[in-house]
């Protein structure tokens, strides 16, 4: 794990954000703090709508925040996106149909304006990596969901990023994908050292990836509690037979859903996590 948020890690302070739009005003978020050293790993967790996916967004420079201060790198998120210091990956990150993998994965540094040889060459790398050698003429159509998130990370990687900022970058994936995408993203990170910042619904997602899971409470959102993974940096699929594992499952889901969670009658009403 990296030294501390002097070094300039991801930094969250006392953020607030007010949307408003024509004459409804939401309060997404109020009071928000956090702070993720360079190269550490960590996690958002929450019920829908309680705020992640803005303090990502935040963080990434999409959206400006109503209150308090972000930095990415030790600098605001505007000035880590010209510097291109951070790389976003989302659920939906699009591939263009009509481009094969290699020149998809090129598209970012093609942007840039990065030249040709050297963005070939950058692609390839970054294909090697996340396991897709052999797909590079492949369309993004011919590639299972997992390989196409695959590509959309090695797109990512292609930046050499400091910071990645993944939303849900697995949800729409199935158990077993998703789970061998989790190792194959630890691997990554420990190659590139990267610091990343993760939004999820899955407690285990959350703990296989993390040294720091954060809870988000709802309405409006902030940082309701704070789980520190103690497993290190060496993690194998071994990890979830460790008692701890468990322990920290049981921890997080009473963070989010309360004291009564793990036995709760079926009678009871749905916790507001599962609420859409
Ligand atoms: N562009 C926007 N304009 C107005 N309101 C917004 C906008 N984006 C988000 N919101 C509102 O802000 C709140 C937080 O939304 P956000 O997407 O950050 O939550 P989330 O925790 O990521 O949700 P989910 O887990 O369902 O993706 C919600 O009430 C949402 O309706």
């Amino acid at each position: 794990m990296g030294s501390s948020s002097r070094s300039g890690g991801l930094t969250i302070r006392d953020v607030g954000m007010v949307y408003r739009r024509r004459d409804q005003v939401t309060t997404a978020l109020t009071g928000c703090t956090l702070d993720i050293p360079e190269g550490g790993w960590a996690s958002l967790i929450g019920a829908s709508g309680c705020g992640k996916s803005t303090l990502l967004r935040i963080l990434a420079d999409i959206v400006k925040p109503t209150s308090g201060v972000a930095l990415v790198g030790g600098v605001s998120p505007a000035e880590a996106r010209s510097a291109r210091t951070f790389a976003l990956v989302s659920q939906q990150s699009t591939m263009l149909p009509w481009r094969k993998i290699l020149a998809n994965v090129e598209l970012g540094l093609e942007v840039a304006g990065v030249d040709k040889a050297a963005r070939r060459r950058s692609a390839e790398e970054a294909i090697e990596l996340v396991g897709l050698k052999g797909f590079e003429q492949a369309f993004p159509s011919e590639l299972s969901g997992g390989m196409r998130q695959r590509a959309a990370i090695a797109r990512a990687l292609t930046l050499k990023p400091r910071f990645l900022l993944m939303d849900e970058p697995f949800g729409a994936l199935d158990e077993i994908t998703r789970e061998k995408l989790n190792f194959e993203l630890l691997r990554i990170l420990k190659e590139t050292s990267a610091t990343l910042l993760l939004v999820t619904h899955s407690i285990s997602e959350a703990i296989i990836l993390s040294d720091t899971v954060a809870v988000m409470s709802p309405r409006p959102g902030r940082i309701s509690h704070r789980v520190e993974i103690g497993f290190g940096h060496d993690r194998t699929n071994a990890m979830r037979d460790d008692p701890a594992f468990g322990a920290y499952e049981a921890e997080l889901r009473h963070a989010l859903h309360g004291p009564a969670s793990s036995a709760r009658p079926a009678s009871h009403p749905i916790p507001a996590f599962a609420i859409h």
